[in-house]
This record gives structure tokens, C-alpha cells and sequence, in this order.
């Protein structure tokens, strides 16, 4: 028995035998068996492997089978459940009422049996009892012998299964938190009762003088530490060296402890140890360390930094793009979402979106808006397509992904961002051939270290995600979906250059139209932090469904209403207004691991 967090299938059946079971037997463990597959054949978990889903063995015809059932569900890890009938049942005599299950109901659109309206009924009995509950009952009604999955139950069924999965990995996971408050941002001051309550997510707190005890002691595997300097030396290229030709005060230049030309040696050490700190390494116990050997159970983390490390060390600029990118100097393997700036809020919000994509989390400051106006001003060049309305300069110190260069190619020879297990050796070295490492700006980095250097060189399709903490509210959500943009050559170096030329940028024009998204100025004005993390593709709907999984109201987001896909009680807090519907029925139902 694995520990996936996994999806019960429950078929439900009218219980009465003696022709209208027996004539139903057929049909709706057929659509259970579509559903399973639907699901298996479409997601995947973190690490590759298919999404997998628990088909009970009978009907639920009462509370006797839905019993019998459930004791098959146990020990399985059961995060979600999904019941599908093409028939009445009896309610609350069939319902999911396991009180930590994700629930869902597919009610068959077919009129010979009554399938809508043991939905309808299940849900005002969830309702009634505080369950959300999500209601899937297809547009069109089809022949009773139709067990094709129509395209808008399919989306429906996915969409729940992602974010359930989604939530199910994070489930007992931990957030490492290396370091504490980085230069003010609230982020970085973690709230473990958030990542409790909300996400059932533990906080492990380590003081970044452990990556320095480990140098120090050699608590790291010396042959691939020697593994890890080689592919830097052969695959990271140095570019522009910004402290070239400087004199810099005293204050810098004795705070460099670690010779520049020993830079990448430390920053491969340290590298190796924090990716240790987060999920263990079994051969630290082969060389005498066991307990370094078990990590923290990670999920997630962050890594201050700045600047009580960065004041005198190499900073953490290459582990954090290359922990958040699809490989390393071991080839492919899962992305971790991990803050810069330990900005705890923002490894939240990589994580949302790498759990829901499994694609690489960019980490970028909201560092400018351009408008059309001042792009013209500052280069002559009158905008066009996407980026008429004005951009964002999403850009911060050297943490981004690798992938963020969208240099991955697919099947047709088109740029964009990958799934690790998709990720072909030419990706990865494209990735690396459009990325230059910069040294560190001494004046912002006294210990030196070297910063990850790319622009996103394709127009994608893009998801920005920012999870807030607002008093008196909790955490809130904010989505912009969009798309990154591409420059004239011209255009990108003169804005570029205008600040820290040495750090990987992207360039963002939000989908405009929605209430909040009236401009691109509007964005940047409403937008909750310094930070964002974005992932491709468009997954605004697909955050929506998840936070109210969580309980975590959206206060920004474009997704046309009509792709708004939440628990069906969320309707009883009213559907005229349905941002003030979910804020409410979120304070009201609390965070789902509340105990
Ligand atoms: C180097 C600077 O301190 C940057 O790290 C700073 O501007 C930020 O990224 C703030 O989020
Ligand atoms: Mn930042």
C-alpha cells in the first residue's frame, strides 16, 4: 500500500433489488471505471508517477455498502472521494460523510433514471451539514448507453482531481524555513499556524549557520559535491561581471570571507547540503551521519539569505533557481518550490502552482509596471501585440528557474516550460546555453555568489500566483492570468539595463478586462507583495477550485465566471456576488484542517 494520497471511487445506486438495482448495476460501475480512468490516464503526482484512485468493489445501495466501502478505503490515504450515479439514491444513506475527505458528486444527465436529482439532494444534504461538496452533472443529456465522459463533466472531474491530489501532497509535508525575517519582508516571518490550519503542513525551522556547520564537518557526499563543481564549471557560463573595475569601500571588500575565485566551490557545498536539509540523503549515513541522513520531510522551503548570510557569504542565488528548476547536475528530477528571501508566502504560491502543473515555479519581484507611454519616452519604440497596454518587469536576484527561459522545446519545435519527465537532454542544455551566471553585485551582496541570467525568450501563456496573509481575513489568494512577452532586442536592453542588468527577467502583460484588471497599472496596484510566482499555462480556474478546497478565498483573479468551479454549498452564501460568496463561506466553514 503506497502513501499517494489517492481518489475513492463510489458508485451509488438506488438499493432497491428486484429490478431497479439489478438494472442499474451495470451502468454505474461503468461510469465509476470512466472516471478511474479518466483520472489515472490524465494526472500525474510530483514525481511522475500516474495519479492512482481506489474503485470500491460494489454499489453503494445504503449506509450498509457505503460502510463496507469505506472500511476498503481505509489505510489507502484517501484524500478525495468521488461518487458518480446515473440514478436516485437515498442521500444522506449513500453520501461520503467521512468529515476529511474532498467530496464530489458526478450525476449522469440522462433522463430514463433520476441521476440529477439524487445530485441536487446529496448536495443540500451536504450543505446542510457543512460538507462543500462539488456537483458535476454534464450540459447535455445523453442515452443511458452512452458511457462517454462528456468534455464538460471530463474538466469538471479534472479540475476537482487536481486540486485534491494537489492538497493531498502537501498534506503532512514540511515547509523547511532556513533562516528567519530577510530584510523586513513579511513573508519571511513565517506563520507555522497558517501552513497548519490551512495547508496541514508542519514548519521545521534551521538556522542557516547548519549549511556552515555541514562545510565545516563535511556533512555532504564529497563525490557528488566533485560531480556538482564539474557540471557547473562545463554548463554554467559566467556573464557579465557587474564589480569589474569597481572600488569598492572598505565595508565591502573586507566583508568578502570566501576568495572570489572559490565561489562556485562553496556555492556547490552549499548546494548539495540544503537540497540534504530538505529530503534527507541516505549516504550522509554511509559516511557516519545518520541523523542528517532522515532531512525534514520536505515539500517545500526557503532560504533567507539576505542578509545576515549574504553580508559575508556566497549567496543562495544558484540553489534556489536550480532547486526550483526541472534538473541538475544529476540530469531530471522533480522541481522543489523554494523561496528566495525565504518568502515563505511565495514558496506557497510556487508550490500551488507546481503541484497543479508540475511544471517549474518562477520566483520573480513585481519589480515595474512599463506603460505604453513611458517605454515610448525611455526608447522611442511605440508598444504592439501583447505588450500594447503596458508590462510588468518580473525580476529579482538570480532565483529563478532555469526553465523560465522557455528554451524547452515540444514535438512542433515550440518554446515553453516542461515537465522534468519531459525534459530531453537538449532541453536542459538549451536551458543552460541561454542562462549566464553573474557575479553577484558586491554593493547588494558583499559575500559575493553568482545570480542566474536569462529573459524569457518566449510568449506563453503564463498563471501569476501571490497567497496573502490579511489580518482579519487569513490567507487570500490573488491570480493574474496573462501573457510573458518578448521585446525588440532594442526595447529589452535599454529597459533592462536601466536596473540589475545580472538578473533573470520576464516580461508580463496580464489579460485584461476583468473587475481589477481594467490596465496593467491596476495589476501592479492591486498585486498584495513584492513577489509572484508564476507557472505556464492558464491554471487560474484550477487555483479557484483548490482554494476553496482550502478555504482560502480569491481576492483577485480573471477567470471569466463561467470557469469558476467551487463546492455547490458556496451557491447558499449567494451567487449575485461571488467573490463576497466565497469570502464568506470561507470564514464560515475555517481552515479545512482546523482541528
Ligand atoms: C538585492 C536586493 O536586496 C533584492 O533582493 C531586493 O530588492 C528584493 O528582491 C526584495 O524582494
Ligand atoms: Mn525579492
Amino acid at each position: 500500500m503506497n502513501s499517494y494520497p489517492k481518489i475513492g471511487i463510489r458508485p451509488t445506486i438506488d438499493g432497491r433489488q428486484g429490478g431497479v438495482r439489478e438494472s442499474l448495476e451495470e451502468k454505474t460501475m461503468d461510469m465509476a471505471r470512466s472516471a478511474k480512468e479518466l483520472i489515472e490516464n490524465s494526472l500525474r503526482y510530483a514525481d511522475g508517477t500516474p495519479v492512482q484512485c481506489v474503485l470500491a468493489s460494489r454499489t453503494i445501495g445504503g449506509r450498509g455498502d457505503a460502510g463496507i466501502v469505506q472500511e476498503e478505503f481505509m489505510g489507502h490515504n484517501i484524500i478525495a472521494t468521488l461518487s458518480v450515479t446515473p440514478s436516485w439514491c437515498y442521500g444522506t444513506e449513500t453520501m461520503d460523510l467521512e468529515p476529511n475527505t474532498i467530496k464530489a458528486i458526478w450525476g449522469f444527465n440522462g433522463t430514463e433514471r433520476p441521476g440529477a436529482v439524487y445530485l441536487a439532494a446529496a448536495m443540500s444534504g451536504y450543505a446542510q451539514k457543512g460538507y462543500p461538496a462539488f456537483k458535476i452533472y454534464g450540459h447535455d443529456v445523453q442515452d443511458l448507453n452512452d458511457n462517454s465522459v462528456p468534455e464538460d463533466v471530463k474538466n469538471k472531474i479534472l479540475t476537482f482531481a487536481k486540486g485534491a491530489i494537489a492538497i493531498g501532497q502537501m498534506k503532512g509535508k514540511s515547509y523547511v524555513n532556513i533562516g528567519a525575517s530577510s530584510m523586513g519582508i513579511a513573508g519571511s516571518q513565517v506563520d507555522s499556524n497558517f501552513f497548519k490550519d490551512y495547508l496541514g503542513m508542519p514548519v521545521e525551522f534551521v538556522d542557516m549557520t547548519e549549511i556552515l556547520r555541514r562545510i565545516t564537518l563535511g556533512i555532504y557526499d564529497h563525490e557528488e559535491y566533485e560531480k556538482a563543481l564539474k557540471w557547473i564549471k562545463d554548463n554554467c557560463h559566467e556573464g557579465l561581471d557587474i564589480n569589474a573595475g569597481k572600488d569598492f569601500p572598505e565595508v565591502i571588500t573586507k566583508s568578502k570571507v570566501v576568495p572570489a575565485d572559490k565561489d562556485w566551490e562553496f556555492i556547490a557545498k552549499q548546494a548539495i547540503i540544503i537540497r540534504d536539509i530538505l529530503f534527507g540523503n541516505e549516504r550522509l549515513a554511509n559516511i557516519g551521519w545518520k541523523e542528517e541522513s532522515h532531512g525534514h520531510n520536505a515539500i517545500a522551503g526557503g532560504f533567507q539569505g539576505q542578509r545576515q548570510w549574504t553580508d559575508w557569504l556566497p549567496n543562495g542565488d544558484f540553489t534556489e533557481a536550480m532547486m526550483a528548476s526541472t534538473f541538475d547536475w544529476n540530469g531530471t528530477r522533480p522541481v522543489t518550490a523554494f523561496a528566495t528571501e525565504n518568502d515563505t508566502l511565495n514558496g506557497v504560491s510556487m508550490l500551488l502552482g507546481t503541484l497543479l502543473t508540475n511544471k517549474a515555479p518562477i520566483f520573480s519581484d513585481v519589480r515595474t509596471y512599463w506603460s505604453p507611454e513611458a517605454v515610448k519616452r525611455v526608447t522611442g519604440k511605440t508598444l504592439t501585440g501583447r505588450a500594447a497596454n503596458g508590462f510588468l518587469h518580473l525580476i529579482n536576484s538570480g532565483a529563478s528557474a532555469l526553465d523560465g527561459t522557455a528554451a524547452a522545446r515540444d514535438d512542433h519545435g515550440n518554446r515553453g516550460m516542461k515537465e522534468f519527465w519531459n525534459m530531453t537532454q537538449a532541453d536542459q542544455d538549451a536551458c543552460l546555453a541561454e542562462t549566464d551566471w553573474c557575479r553577484a553585485n558586491y554593493e547588494y551582496f558583499r559575500g559575493g555568489g553568482f545570480s542566474s541570467h536569462f529573459k524569457t525568450a518566449a510568449e506563453l501563456p503564463v498563471t501569476l500566483i501571490r497567497m496573502n496573509l490579511v489580518r482579519g481575513i487569513g490567507p487570500s489568494l490573488q491570480i493574474a492570468e496573462g501573457y510573458t512577452v518578448v521585446l525588440d532586442d532594442d526595447v529589452h536592453k535599454i529597459l533592462d539595463e536601466r536596473t540589475d542588468r545580472t538578473w533573470p527577467t520576464t516580461w508580463f502583460a496580464p489579460n485584461l478586462g476583468a473587475k481589477g484588471f481594467e490596465t496593467t497599472y491596476d495589476v501592479m496596484n492591486h498585486w498584495g507583495s513584492n513577489h509572484c510566482a508564476f507557472v505556464q499555462g492558464h491554471i487560474g480556474a484550477d487555483l479557484i477550485t483548490m482554494a476553496s478546497m482550502l478555504r482560502i478565498p480569491v481576492a483577485l483573479h480573471n477567470v471569466s465566471s463561467e470557469k469558476i468551479f467551487r463546492p455547490s454549498m458556496f451557491d447558499g452564501f449567494g451567487t449575485k456576488n461571488l467573490e463576497a460568496a466565497d469570502f464568506e463561506a470561507c470564514e464560515k466553514l475555517g481552515p479545512f484542517y482546523k482541528n
